[in-house]
């Protein structure tokens, strides 16, 4: 691809074009690889894929175990007793769950089916052999494939795998994101894109290198994208028109700005390119703007899939969906992606809940998700089926 709008300094002029997304994904999906496979330690590979299966190392639970608190019997010695016709159980060991089964039991009577008052303990239910009791290798086997490769670990995986022998596991790494703030708000405003960028990297599999407030300063942006030390590099604010717009002159510095201007509403000023860091073929910057519902949709239909495909998960949207039906037309400007935040009523019809160009994260909080509707669109009538991307 021709570096196309590189030379094209949009300060003071506005965007003459602006690429079709699908360009800006075929740039992220011919640069970003997830790093080689690694061997961690087992708390420290939530989030991550497994880079190879893993079969389970031994029988568990390893010996038959009480499932239940109760007393521990040979089943024969129960037979025939009931409320009516209490058993004295000569040989009942008390157990709690999870214990092993002492030898000679095969089943746990639980505390409810035993009369305890007398000097012997008492059967007052029957069991057959096993009840209450967990079988050695019930819930696995030696061998028994456990997990696939490829499978985004989970936090009950990890206790699976402990149960399993694993204490180390070789996985993906966690693609390290350095985030950079450019300018930060205008007018004293509070800062609000570190925390939701911090949060939507994590959610993707990413792992925040730093987060850094950085001037609206063409050489100190250009230094913090050359740093050597991240693999992926979300850098939010300045990226419009205006005279301190210099987050793409400063990429463009640091290595090349290989995109600026995206036909999509919002986050159309977002911007993509290559930092000379330390990375041989240089590190991606993905640059969005600090409108911070702007960066909020420019983060979910680019830099999250940079994020993805770093840590090895698949490319496209993370997130649930659920099939809707408009309960009113969905406006959409023809050439331009437009991202509709929408509220979900009990009927599985959505409304907008503002226009995509309205500004601030109030109405991503007001809604229930968002749809997208495509540049080749005029937009979508009332009425008409449509998928709603769940936010959260
Ligand atoms: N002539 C044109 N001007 C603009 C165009 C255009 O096509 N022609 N595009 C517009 C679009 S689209 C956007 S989006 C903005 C790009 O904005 P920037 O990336 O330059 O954002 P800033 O100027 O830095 O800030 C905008 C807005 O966001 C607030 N902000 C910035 N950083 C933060 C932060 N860290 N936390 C909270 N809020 C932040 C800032 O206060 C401003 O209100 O350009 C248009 N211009
Ligand atoms: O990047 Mo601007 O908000 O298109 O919304």
């Amino acid at each position: 691809m021709s570096a196309v709008s590189a030379a094209f300094d949009v300060r003071g002029r506005g965007f003459a074009r602006r690429a079709p997304l699908s360009l800006a994904w075929d740039w992220i999906d011919g640069r970003i690889l997830p790093s080689a496979a690694r061997r961690l330690a087992l708390a420290d590979c939530v989030g991550l894929r497994l880079a190879e299966a893993v079969a389970a190392d031994g029988d568990w639970p390893p010996a038959d175990r009480a499932a239940a608190d109760g007393y521990a019997v040979a089943a024969a010695d129960t037979l025939g007793a009931g409320s009516y016709n209490p058993v004295p159980l000569m040989a009942a060991v008390p157990v709690s769950a999870g214990e092993p089964m002492p030898p000679g039991s095969d089943a746990v009577l639980p505390f409810e089916a035993v009369y305890a008052a007398g000097p012997l303990p008492e059967a007052v239910d029957a069991v057959a052999p096993g009840c209450g009791v967990e079988r050695r290798g019930a819930w696995m086997r030696v061998g028994d494939p456990l997990l696939p490769a490829g499978r985004r670990l989970r936090p009950a995986d990890l206790g699976l795998l402990a149960a399993a022998g694993h204490r180390t596991l070789t996985v993906l790494p966690a693609p390290r994101v350095r985030i950079l703030l450019a300018g930060g708000p205008r007018d004293g405003a509070p800062e609000q894109l570190g925390v939701m960028l911090a949060a939507l990297v994590v959610r993707d599999g990413g792992r925040v290198e730093s987060i850094e407030a950085l001037p609206a300063d063409r050489a100190a942006l250009a230094l913090a994208y050359a740093r050597p030390g991240a693999d992926l590099i979300l850098s939010a604010g300045r990226t419009g028109c205006g005279p301190d717009d210099v987050a793409p002159p400063a990429l463009a510095d640091a290595g090349s700005l290989d995109l600026h201007g995206i036909a999509m509403r919002p986050g159309g000023s977002a911007g993509l390119g290559l930092a000379a860091g330390d990375g041989a073929g240089g590190v991606p910057v993905l640059l969005l703007p600090g409108e911070p519902m702007a960066a909020l949709a420019a983060y979910e239909l680019l830099a999250g899939r940079a994020v993805r495909l770093g840590a090895g998960l698949p490319a496209g949207l993370p997130h649930a969906t659920a099939d809707a039906v408009t309960a009113r037309k969905l406006v959409s400007e023809i050439g331009c992606l437009d991202l509709h935040r929408v509220r979900l009523d009990g009927d599985g019809r959505i409304e907008p809940v503002g226009s995509p160009g309205w500004p601030g994260l109030a109405a991503a909080a007001r809604a229930d998700g968002f749809v997208l509707v495509p540049a080749g669109s005029e937009g979508v009538p009332d009425g008409a089926a449509v998928t709603m991307y769940r936010f959260g």
